[in-house]
């Protein structure tokens, strides 16, 4: 079993951490890294794990996932590259940064993988999209397919789409949120108690998300299946495509693919 460290295990890499341990992963396996003490405390108190200081644990693994924000990642990559074990394997998390511009902030050589994860992951429920960088050959990509695997679907994808992946599948728990939000938020509206409200509006994303991915059918058929003639589901439905549904996720994510391009540079 591979050691593997996750430098900044904030929002993301702690739901990866979390996730692999409820997989079976050993706490002996993992080494993380923060920069805040209490926070560091924090972890070792939930997860039974080693926090340390980057350079600690990035020096102690054979995989490193860094975790940290898309702007701190050149100056931490200078700082563990010279202390990386040979052969170490280093993996980005950051949206936008391309796997080149990674590999020119490393020593020249190091493999590295580009992963858009997505916060599910701390339920097993997750989707990474990982692509391999010039210096990464297939059985390094499947090491990393093995970890995301831990905490859900893992898919193979050339660099040239992360971009999009990321729009999709990267930010779009935000955009499920906001629609149990809106969806909660008009039940109370209508009268219902707001408990009674968040548990029907989120069991029914439950649902119909499983419903989709087990059946494997297109959601235009499932979506028909709950729509009868002249009946309420279709006075409904009228109102979310007069109000523009599908042009408000056109635009947000192409904002969204827009600004992870920007980040990249
Ligand atoms: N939050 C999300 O849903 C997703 C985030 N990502 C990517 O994951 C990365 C992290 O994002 P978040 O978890 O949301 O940010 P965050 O701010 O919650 O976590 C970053 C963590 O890195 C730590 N950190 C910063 N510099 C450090 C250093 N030198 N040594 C040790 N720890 C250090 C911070 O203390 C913090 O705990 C970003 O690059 C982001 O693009 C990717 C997909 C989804
Ligand atoms: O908002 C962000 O920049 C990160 C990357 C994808 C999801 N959250």
């Amino acid at each position: 079993m591979s050691t593997v460290a996750v430098v900044g295990a904030g929002a993301m890499g702690e739901a990866i951490v979390s996730g692999m341990l409820a997989k079976g992963w050993s706490p002996d396996d993992l080494v993380l890294a923060v920069r805040r003490e209490e926070h560091a405390a924090a972890l070792r108190a939930s997860y039974a794990v080693e926090v340390t200081d980057a350079v600690s644990a990035a020096a102690k693994a054979d995989v490193v996932l860094v975790g940290v924000k898309p702007v701190d990642v050149p100056g931490l990559l200078g700082q563990i590259g010279p202390r990386l074990r040979p052969g170490a394997l280093v993996v980005s998390l950051a949206v936008g940064l391309t796997t080149s511009s990674l590999e020119a902030a490393l020593p020249g050589g190091t493999p590295v993988v580009r992963v858009m994860p997505n916060t599910p992951a701390q339920v097993g429920a997750g989707v990474s999209v990982i692509s391999a960088g010039s210096c990464c050959d297939d059985a390094q990509l499947a090491v990393v397919e093995d970890i995301m695997s831990a905490v859900g679907t893992v898919v193979r994808l050339p660099e040239k789409l992360q971009d999009a992946a990321g729009a999709v599948s990267g930010s779009g728990p935000a955009y499920v949120f906001l629609a149990i939000e809106a969806l909660t938020e008009a039940g109370v509206h209508l009268g219902l108690p707001r408990t009674t409200s968040t548990q029907l509006a989120v069991q029914t994303f439950v649902g119909a998300a499983r419903l989709a991915a087990e059946t494997g059918e297109h959601p235009a058929v499932l979506r028909e299946r709950v729509t009868s003639p002249g009946g309420t589901t279709a006075a409904g439905l009228r109102q979310l495509e007069e109000r523009g549904l599908r042009a408000a996720f056109l635009a947000a994510t192409e904002a969204s693919r827009d600004r992870s391009r920007a980040i990249g540079g």
